[in-house]
């Protein structure tokens, strides 16, 4: 299966401001999204990158400038219009995938597959419907069940931490240090972050340079 991954090339992670600077927060993303492409690679799949602009990554690069619904969809049609049974979508922030939890996923019945993100959002989806289409921002996953619906769709939801996990937040970056098994985790651990305060919950400190 085609699975596409959508990837902010230019200023992503603007949330993570406060704790990372413009270059690291290019870099961090760009070690996640490595990190998801093996997952995707791993669990027998076909990773295509959906970039808004040209990057070097190790999977083939559709570039879509576009607003990320716009561009998604676009990239929908083409598929489904190229013969496409089923097309996947999985962020490029999910830096705790692993091939078992995307198996899960990809190994789910139903016409439309949601993995919900915490907070609201929808971190991936196995889409074998060939009239949904996405609605991403806000709280997407209640969006995405009403669109699937909306066109007769059978939806089925995959309940998945390693897959609800999206690295928005500074505090997201704990998980990562505390669940991250590749690039994203250790390219933290080199830019010096590491866990604080273990005693109650988990918090992050960076050490002085
Ligand atoms: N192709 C494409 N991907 C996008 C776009 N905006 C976000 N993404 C990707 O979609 C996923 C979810 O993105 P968000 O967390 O909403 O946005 P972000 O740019 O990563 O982070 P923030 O700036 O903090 O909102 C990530 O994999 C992003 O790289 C877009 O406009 N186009
Ligand atoms: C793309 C968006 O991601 P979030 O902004 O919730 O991380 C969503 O899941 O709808």
């Amino acid at each position: 299966m085609d699975v596409l991954v959508p990837l902010a090339v230019d200023e992503p992670k603007t949330r993570l401001a406060g704790t990372l600077a413009a270059a690291e927060r290019t870099a961090f993303a760009r070690a996640m999204c490595a990190d998801v492409l093996d997952a995707i690679q791993e669990s027998g799949h076909d990773p295509e990158v959906l970039a808004t602009a040209a990057v070097d990554v190790d999977a083939p690069v559709r570039i879509d400038d576009r607003p990320l619904t716009k561009a998604v969809n676009a990239a929908l049609d083409d598929a489904f219009d190229d013969g496409a049974e089923r097309v996947g979508i999985v962020m490029a922030d999910l830096a705790l995938a692993t091939p078992a939890a995307l198996d899960r996923l990809f190994a789910a019945e139903g016409d439309v597959v949601l993995a919900p993100g915490r907070g609201g959002g929808t971190n991936a989806i196995v889409t074998r419907h060939p009239g949904f289409r996405t609605d991403y921002h806000g709280v997407s996953i209640r969006d995405h069940r009403e669109a699937a619906r909306a066109v007769g769709a059978d939806v089925r939801e995959v309940d998945s931490f390693r897959l609800a996990t999206d690295v928005d937040e500074s505090d997201d970056l704990v998980e990562v240090l505390l669940h991250g098994e590749g690039r994203a985790r250790e390219w933290l651990v080199e830019a010096g972050f590491e866990m604080a305060g273990a005693d109650r919950r988990a918090t992050l400190r960076r050490a002085q340079e």
